[in-house]
């Protein structure tokens, strides 16, 4: 019984000759509190050297009104001596404390009441309630009674008996080491050789430790960070900008048509502010209405330059990679966004009017679709998803598009963005001439879908409790 503190073993040599002991008393001797004398207690019995029996005992303490009716008795008592034989009821009613005590005086049957006269029955000897208001004690059967009129509240105490075992008394007869104990060594001890000698406390390898929560990221920032991680090492570099931005970003120069749904106040949030269009804006005017300079149509009308200058929430990541392609006009580039989209939707278990997109283009002489679905079938990968596919789809800056989706055990297919080979009609009025693959993802439902919620919602609480238990992800920690 190496493990046995100082403590426990003191606990067992006070025992042995009691046999069993009540945990206070047990203090007395020890000099220490009935708390910590429970404590060692639980160690040895954890070990079969001591049983620790706990008993509930109920106490019951006057309230103020309680302590005045136990001096000048219940209400109905005090009546029952001012009424003597008989008594009108009106008059009766006009004694003190009737309001309370009439009822009780009919409830007990000490007063019967005749054509208006109430009439006692005579002495009636003190009832359990009387008893025990007088000195409550657990089982008296006045309690209850009591209880239900408010004059006691109870209280529960724990006492503690322990008793040594057949086990703990051989280990005691055995001979116990009882000196001082040395918890941590001094720096003298180790000099002077003294630890040597010294009692060391061993430690017990069966105590489970207290759990510790070591400072750690928000789980959702951590798969940010895995994200980007990856798409670094897939030799990418970022790119960063705003989140609020004009119309002409987020839209124009995205060839998204100005009476695009999209655009609108109920899908998009509109700032109250304009921006001035930027050098070369005139191309992007020409290329929506009538194709530019190159073999596309365009869409036609007129273009507004008003609509353009409009501030809007950025609705996706999208402009990010325009902006970018602009200063750096000439392949290669391998470039990705993480930042936060804004939408006017109304908030449900899967929708939120702020979500996180993860944006990127390749530009290279001669990248094609076929590169596009790789590199995507990649990222998936590296996030842990292993079955990805791709439907067709639609945006007025890519052609041909896709959305990409991702196979998920118990939700089946999830859609998780877009992505496409950019058109001419964004790439041609800056002069951008090679391919230009891009994709536009949601990482937020990466992210509940990785977490294992079921609700977007989740991904933004602070849940102290969620966040303490929540696993450690991504490699490096
Ligand atoms: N911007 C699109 C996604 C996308 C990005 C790039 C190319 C094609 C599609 C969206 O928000 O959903």
């Amino acid at each position: 019984m190496a493990d046995l503190t100082l403590n426990e073993k003191r606990l067992l040599v006070a025992l042995a000759p009691r046999g069993r002991a009540g945990a206070v008393a047990l203090a007395e001797a020890l000099e220490t509190s009935e708390e910590a004398v429970v404590q060692y207690a639980h160690l040895c019995a954890d070990r079969g050297l001591a049983a620790i029996e706990r008993t509930v005992t109920k106490t019951y303490t006057l309230t103020p009104e309680g302590e005045e009716y136990r001096r000048s008795g219940l209400p109905e008592r005090q009546m029952l001596e001012q009424i003597g034989e008989g008594i009108p009821m009106k008059d009766l009613q006009a004694l003190p404390l009737s309001r309370i005590g009439i009822g009780w005086l009919r409830k007990k049957g000490w007063i019967t009441i005749k054509n208006g006269v109430a009439q006692t029955i005579g002495e009636v000897p003190p009832g359990d309630d009387e008893i025990a208001l007088a000195a409550p004690r657990e089982g008296m059967p006045g309690i209850p009674d009591l209880l239900k009129r408010n004059l006691v509240v109870e209280a529960e105490e724990a006492a503690y008996t322990i008793a040594i075992t057949p086990a703990g008394a051989a280990l005691v007869a055995s001979g116990l080491d009882l000196r001082e104990e040395t918890g941590t060594l001094t720096r003298d001890q180790i000099l002077s050789g003294s630890w040597r000698t010294a009692n060391l406390r061993r430690y017990s390898l069966q105590t489970p430790p207290k759990r510790i929560y070591p400072g750690k990221s928000h789980p959702y920032q951590r798969i940010i960070d895995e994200v980007k991680r990856i798409l670094m090492d897939m030799g990418f570099v970022e790119m960063r900008g705003d989140i609020a931005l004009s119309a002409f970003w987020d839209f124009d120069a995205l060839f998204q048509p100005q009476d695009h749904p999209a655009r609108e106040m109920q899908d998009t949030f509109y700032l109250d502010r304009t921006e001035p269009l930027p050098a070369g804006w005139e191309g992007v005017r020409d290329m929506h209405e009538h194709g530019g300079s190159t073999s596309s149509i365009g869409w036609g009308g007129v273009w507004e330059a008003a609509k353009a200058e409009q501030c809007v929430l950025r609705t996706h990541t999208t402009p990010l990679s325009v902006k970018y392609l602009i200063e750096n006009p000439k392949p290669p580039v391998k470039a990705f966004a993480l930042g936060r989209v804004y939408r006017r939707e109304a908030i449900d278990p899967t929708h939120l009017p702020e979500f996180e997109q993860l944006e990127g283009i390749v530009m290279d002489e001669d990248v094609t679709f076929r590169h596009l679905l790789g590199y995507l079938r990649e990222f998936y990968h590296r996030m842990g998803f292993e079955n990805v596919r791709f439907r067709p789809g639609y945006f007025p800056y890519t052609e041909p598009s896709v959305e990409p989706e991702v196979w998920v055990d118990g939700l089946g297919w999830v859609e998780l963005g877009g992505a496409g080979v950019f058109r001419e009609e964004v790439t041609a009025p800056w002069g951008i001439e090679a391919p230009v693959l891009a994709w536009g993802l949601g990482i937020s439902r990466v992210g509940m879908l990785k977490l294992g919620l079921k609700d977007l919602r989740q991904l933004y609480r602070s849940d102290i409790d969620w966040i303490r238990e929540s696993p450690v992800i991504g490699e490096g920690e």
